[in-house]
């Protein structure tokens, strides 16, 4: 690969990036780089699929609202699988205690793929929210694309599709009574329902189909969580591999001394206004600055640095580190100069040289006719 197509991998990807490499037992995705000759229109950052799945009222919901939580500077949404209940006639409603909620059957799986497939290509989309009282899903809410989207329910492992949607899979492990008494409690006190129908529903219905159709599911899951939301250890350790797999850029699995900058909210908003056309010119160079001055700060940061101790003025010591001394910038001409005040602004008395780089013949051989060092 050239500097050029380099440089337009780097344009065309945004700040936060998705990488083709996975744990063992994740879904491999082909990655953006394997295919640069994709069109514009094609070219959109697949979000990460996360599907937490486990047995009612085993903690998903607690869990990924952990999740969600710690990846506060993402764009995370959470679609539930109950949004996906079939309707029922005025007619079934008057028999739903014979209704078997637990069952495959009992979602409109095409629908959730549908929704999904729209998420995935980057495109908002109005979900229905699934009612306990009136087993109905008249409301809808506006869902946009994020960078990370978490798909919860208790089958949402059960369809081999929808589990070909996913970049993680999660089960959440609570123990069946601990799951029943939770259950008693939330559909007593939240849904509206009599201890006696709970009961019923549970052994005619949620106990059988989590034996037959949940549990099974177990197997496809790459993480399982004991204790639910409880397991403050497992949930740093998934946020933890969320986040390397959203700051992995592609062009790091190409460059192993390449470095790609953590995005933040402050970053792409940054990006944002400087490819704005209406940005006024003062605007740019501010925010271009302010950008440089972090690309410098980060570079500075993976230079070798020797151990230094000193004394502070209240006379204890203090264990830290010295710079790199006889630090020298090259500025590429016509290329890097922008970033030379950032450079002197933060190396105190830098010397910078020159080089002048540029391209020669067909095959794109680079030269450098000129070089000025200090
Ligand atoms: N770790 C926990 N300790 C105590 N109660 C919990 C815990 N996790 C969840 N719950 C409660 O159990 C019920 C079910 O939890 P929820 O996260 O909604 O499960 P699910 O989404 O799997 O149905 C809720 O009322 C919730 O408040
Ligand atoms: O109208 C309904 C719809 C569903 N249920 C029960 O809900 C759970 C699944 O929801 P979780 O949030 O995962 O607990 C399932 O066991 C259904 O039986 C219901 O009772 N009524």
């Amino acid at each position: 690969m050239d500097a050029k197509s380099a440089v337009e991998l780097m344009e065309s990807s945004n700040e936060v990036h998705f990488s083709g490499f996975h744990m063992d037992g994740f879904e491999q995705r082909k990655a953006s780089i394997e295919q640069p000759t994709t069109s514009e229109t094609d070219m959109y950052e697949q979000p990460f699929v996360i599907g937490v799945a486990g047995g009612a009222a085993s903690g998903k919901t607690a869990v990924c609202d952990m999740i969600i939580q710690q990846l506060h500077d993402q764009r995370v949404v959470l679609v539930n699988q109950d949004s996906f209940y079939n309707n029922f006639s005025e007619e079934e409603l008057t028999r739903v205690q014979d209704y078997n909620f637990d069952h495959p059957d009992a979602f409109d799986t095409e629908q959730l793929l549908r929704v999904m497939d729209k998420l995935k290509h980057g495109e908002a989309v109005d979900i229905p929210k699934y009612d306990f009282k009136t087993y109905k899903s008249d409301v809808l809410r506006r869902v946009n694309p994020s960078d990370v989207i978490i798909l919860e329910g208790i089958l949402v492992f059960h369809d081999q599709r929808v589990r070909e949607l996913m970049n993680m899979k999660i089960f959440v492990d609570t123990d069946a009574d601990v799951r029943l008494a939770r259950r008693i409690r939330r559909d007593t006190n939240e849904k509206g329902r009599d201890i006696g129908a709970v009961l019923d529903q549970y052994s005619k219905f949620v106990k059988p189909a989590f034996d037959d159709f949940i549990l099974p599911t177990k197997k496809y899951a790459d993480i399982i969580i004991p204790r639910g939301g409880d397991n403050h250890v497992a949930i740093d350790l998934i946020v933890q591999h969320i986040r390397t797999k959203l700051g992995q850029h592609d062009l790091c699995k190409i460059y192993p001394n390449l470095y790609v900058i953590q995005s933040t909210f402050q970053i792409r908003g940054m990006h944002t206004l400087i490819r704005d056309a209406q940005t006024t010119k003062h605007d740019f160079v501010f925010y271009s600055d302010r950008l440089i001055r972090l690309v410098v700060e980060h570079g500075l940061g993976h230079l070798p640095f020797t151990e230094k101790q000193v004394l502070t003025p209240t006379g204890s010591v203090y264990t830290g580190v010295d710079f790199c001394k006889r630090l020298c910038g090259v500025s590429v001409i016509r290329s890097g100069e922008s970033m030379e005040n950032a450079l002197r602004a933060c190396c105190k008395g830098i010397k910078i040289g020159k080089i002048l780089i540029h391209r020669e013949g067909d095959n794109g051989q680079q030269v450098c006719p000129s070089a000025c060092m200090p």
